[in-house]
């Protein structure tokens, strides 16, 4: 087991009270997990501080206690490292905890409000396709190569991540490719690792309950690109008004991706339907079984990496022709009376846009839209009344329905995405709590052909009330109204 010495090597303490050389057991930041040998984070965070917990850990036999403020009462057994940052601390400390791994692996991040979970699942399924042994972080599931290790967030604490990092090196895997959160680059869940590459998908409004104003959310994300080496790659979609300002301070080599403008990757949609994307990458034609305009990005993104990543362009496009979408994302069913229901995890204004704005591409004049969408409790609220707006310009009917409320009152969120239906817009909308229920009105008022959306939960598999979690499958959900109503 690695000494405390060998873990600050780069971590520049403001004082160590007691022995370095001292051996560490193991990590944690939470004193309910604390054990003998082990080294205590102090985090502050948003519920509670974790300085309050320094006693209780070292009650459980921690070595050591890393934090920002020494505790009154020093216990001499024990050796506490005061530092600036104890979450920027953690993120150095478990990379050198775990060996490093990131720096064994082809790591590639990809950071963006919408786009993650789709980029990153196809470039574990093309690099698998390719012939590599490959990791994922995702926010569905995390893997190696098809080994699932289930995901609690989109990118893990730093300590978990690193784990994963180093189960992926001891299985051999040489790539590892991963969503970065804005939550994770303000929490240091990624300080220390070192990154191959990084994709900036967009940023539109979404989680500004955490980063509080807009432009915190982007000066979050411009935080990975500034953190990278010279070595690395920094891929950027040049149609978003953002990405240059992601590029502003980074050591990176950088380059571009865009449908519409000039860019370093450059493709053009030939065709935009149910069945997929007919597109022209670089000159060359592909058809793509993903949907929606961006898809078109999301795959140009992939593309553009594995070009980077000294990928044979020809054999890219040709295996990306052959691959499907993540979980949930634009997935859909056919009823026996052709009433196609798309599943899909648009929870952003943006992404809840782009998926209605593709179906109104694809559908034929006389099927309706019918919307059932809700918002997440203990969530950026500014977004709700949004939603519901958008809802209500791209569909013929709304049923606004509740998602995960978590602790929240569900009732009140409705009435927060109801204040944002214009009164034009009142006598399509209806209100239903009950998510299944929601789902069932959908499907009474659907005519044959019709297009059924039902957006923000996409793969996830509950609904999560009061923190506890009860099976809910959208998908699963539909197709039995489908069955049972005889549609
Ligand atoms: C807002 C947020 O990011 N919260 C994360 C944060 O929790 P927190 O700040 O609330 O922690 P806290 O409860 O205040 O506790 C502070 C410290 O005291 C410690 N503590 C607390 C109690 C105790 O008895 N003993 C103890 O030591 C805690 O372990 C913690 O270190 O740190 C925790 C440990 O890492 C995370 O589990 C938790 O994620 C919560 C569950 C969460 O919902 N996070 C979401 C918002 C999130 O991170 N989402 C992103 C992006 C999603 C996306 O768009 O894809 C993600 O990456 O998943
Ligand atoms: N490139 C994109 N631009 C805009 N919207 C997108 C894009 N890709 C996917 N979407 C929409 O956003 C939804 C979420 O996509 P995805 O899961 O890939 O994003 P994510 O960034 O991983 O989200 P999360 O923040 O929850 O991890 C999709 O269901 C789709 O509606
Ligand atoms: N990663 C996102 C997912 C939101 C999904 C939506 N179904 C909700 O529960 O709000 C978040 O944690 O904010
Ligand atoms: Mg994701």
């Amino acid at each position: 087991m690695p000494l405390l010495s060998a873990l600050l090597a780069e971590v520049k303490p403001i004082g160590v009270v007691g022995s370095e050389a001292v051996e560490v057991l193991g990590l944690t930041f939470d004193s309910r997990q604390a054990a003998v040998g082990m080294a205590f984070f102090a985090i502050r965070g948003v519920q509670a501080d974790g300085h309050a917990y320094m006693a209780k850990a070292v009650e459980a036999g921690t070595a050591a206690v890393v934090c920002e403020q020494l505790p009154e009462i020093l216990v001499p057994e024990v050796t506490y490292v005061q530092v600036r940052d104890s979450s920027e601390a953690m993120g150095y400390m478990a990379a050198a905890f775990y060996g490093h791994p990131a720096k064994q692996l082809k790591l590639v991040g990809v950071t963006g409000t919408n786009g993650k979970t789709t980029c990153v699942t196809l470039l574990h399924k093309l690099f698998r396709e390719l012939g590599y042994q490959v990791g994922m972080l995702s926010t569905v599931q995390n893997q190696i190569n098809e080994t699932v290790i289930p995901a609690t967030h989109t990118t893990p604490d730093a300590i978990n991540l690193n784990s994963l990092l180093a189960q992926m090196v001891k299985a051999g895997c040489s790539y590892c490719f991963m969503e970065v959160s804005s939550h994770a680059l303000v929490q240091h869940r990624v300080t220390g690792l070192q990154f191959a590459g990084a994709i900036f998908t967009n940023i539109t409004h979404d989680h500004l309950d955490y980063h509080k104003t807009f432009e915190e959310y982007i000066r979050a994300k411009k935080l990975f690109f500034d953190n990278l080496t010279k070595n690395a790659f920094a891929l950027v979609n040049a149609d978003d008004k953002r990405s240059s300002v992601m590029l502003q301070n980074t050591k990176a080599k950088t380059y571009t991706y865009a449908l519409r403008t000039f860019a370093d990757f450059k493709a053009r949609i030939l065709d935009n339907s149910i069945q997929g994307l007919q597109l022209e990458v670089d000159g060359k034609e592909v058809w793509c079984k993903l949907i929606g305009t961006f898809n078109a990005y999301n795959l140009l993104a992939v593309y553009g990496a594995a070009h980077l990543l000294g990928e044979d362009p020809d054999e890219v496009l040709t295996v990306l022709s052959s691959l499907s979408s993540a979980a949930g994302r634009f997935d859909y069913i056919v009823s026996d009376t052709q009433i196609t229901g798309i599943i899909d995890y648009a929870h952003t204004p943006d992404a809840l846009q782009n998926v209605l704005n593709t179906i109104r591409q694809i559908r034929r004049p006389e099927q309706q839209v019918i919307t059932v969408v809700g918002c997440g409790g203990n969530r950026d609220a500014a977004k709700r009344p949004i939603m519901a707006d958008i809802a209500c310009q791209y569909s013929d009917r709304v049923i606004l329905t509740s998602d995960n409320p978590r602790f929240e009152d569900p009732q009140e969120i409705l009435n927060q995405m109801q204040a944002g239906v214009k009164p034009t817009d009142l006598k399509k909308t209806l209100t239903v709590v009950d998510r299944k229920e929601a789902i069932k009105t959908a499907c009474v008022l659907a005519q044959n052909q019709d297009i059924i959306l039902v957006a923000g939960k996409g793969h996830e598999t509950y609904q999560d009330i009061k923190g506890v979690k009860t099976d809910f499958d959208d998908k699963k959900i539909l197709a039995q109204q489908f069955q049972v109503l005889g549609k």
